[in-house]
């Protein structure tokens, strides 16, 4: 049984202040449910501040948007895992296909990072999606597979038992151009095939496999109609309370809660 995730992917936007007010309000309207899992994922800078508001024990997780593979040195800017993990993140989002086409990530970077994060702790939610030209070209399921391989070379059963996949075709990010969930489910089921080719039907029974690009309240439901979409990764949508939390509470009722 995989518990949905609903994560909101702040990206680089808002304040410390920002964010404080933004979680405190919240947390009075998302209800919690032990049914749907609620993740989110401010900038650094936020962090501190988002974990102070919401406390301990709050039904809201926290993820980091990236990491550096090392635990500390050299490195000016980045941020490393046992960072995260002291500003009480739980989770933390590797391979987003901005990181990917805008700071040239590449997946052998990916798996280091995801070994970064498996050695300290943290639920790595791993992105992985194909560009319009791609998917035109009919090589979907062969962009996805190498990414996924690529990302997760040398990781065994163990290590991804904490798993989070996300589907986040490029050309629906930011779009307002949704894929359909007749493009996203056929996806979902190469990536479930693939964990259980590679690693175990336990391991692709049990991932969650998350869809992302531009859901909204208006169609989170028609995805999560599906049993083989665990989720949604949200961005936009969720960067105001109102349109994340009617996100949450149309996962919870999916569940019935
Ligand atoms: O990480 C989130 C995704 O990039 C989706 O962003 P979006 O909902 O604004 O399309």
């Amino acid at each position: 049984m995989r518990i949905p995730l609903i994560a909101g992917n702040w990206k680089m936007n808002k304040t410390a202040s920002e964010a404080a007010t933004f979680v405190r309000e919240l947390a009075q309207k998302a209800i919690p449910s032990p049914a749907v899992e609620t993740v989110i994922a401010p900038p650094f800078t936020a962090l501190d501040s988002v974990h102070r508001t919401l406390g301990l024990g709050s039904s809201i997780g926290l993820a980091g948007q990236n990491l550096h593979w090392e635990d500390h040195g050299a490195y000016t800017g980045e941020i490393s895992a046992p960072m995260l993990k002291d500003l009480g993140c739980q989770y933390v989002i590797l391979g987003h296909s901005e990181r990917r086409a805008i700071f040239g990530e590449r997946d052998a970077v990916i798996q280091k990072k995801l070994a970064a994060a498996f050695r300290h702790g943290l639920k790595p939610i791993l992105c992985v999606g194909e560009s319009l030209g791609e998917r035109e070209a009919g090589r979907t399921a062969e962009i996805i597979t190498g990414q996924l391989k690529g990302s997760l070379a040398g990781f065994t059963a163990t290590h991804l038992a904490t798993l989070t996949v996300a589907y986040e075709p490029v050309w629906a990010i930011g779009t307002g151009k949704a894929a359909s969930p007749e493009q996203a489910v056929p996806v979902h089921q190469t990536i479930r095939q693939l964990l259980q080719q590679e690693w175990s039907s336990t391991i692709a029974q049990g991932t969650r496999i998350l869809y992302g690009g531009s859901v909204t309240p208006q169609n989170v439901a028609s995805f999560l109609a599906s049993d083989e979409i665990d989720g949604a990764l949200v961005g936009g949508a969720c960067l105001q309370v109102e349109s994340f939390a009617s996100i949450i509470a149309l996962a919870q009722k999916r569940t019935g809660h």
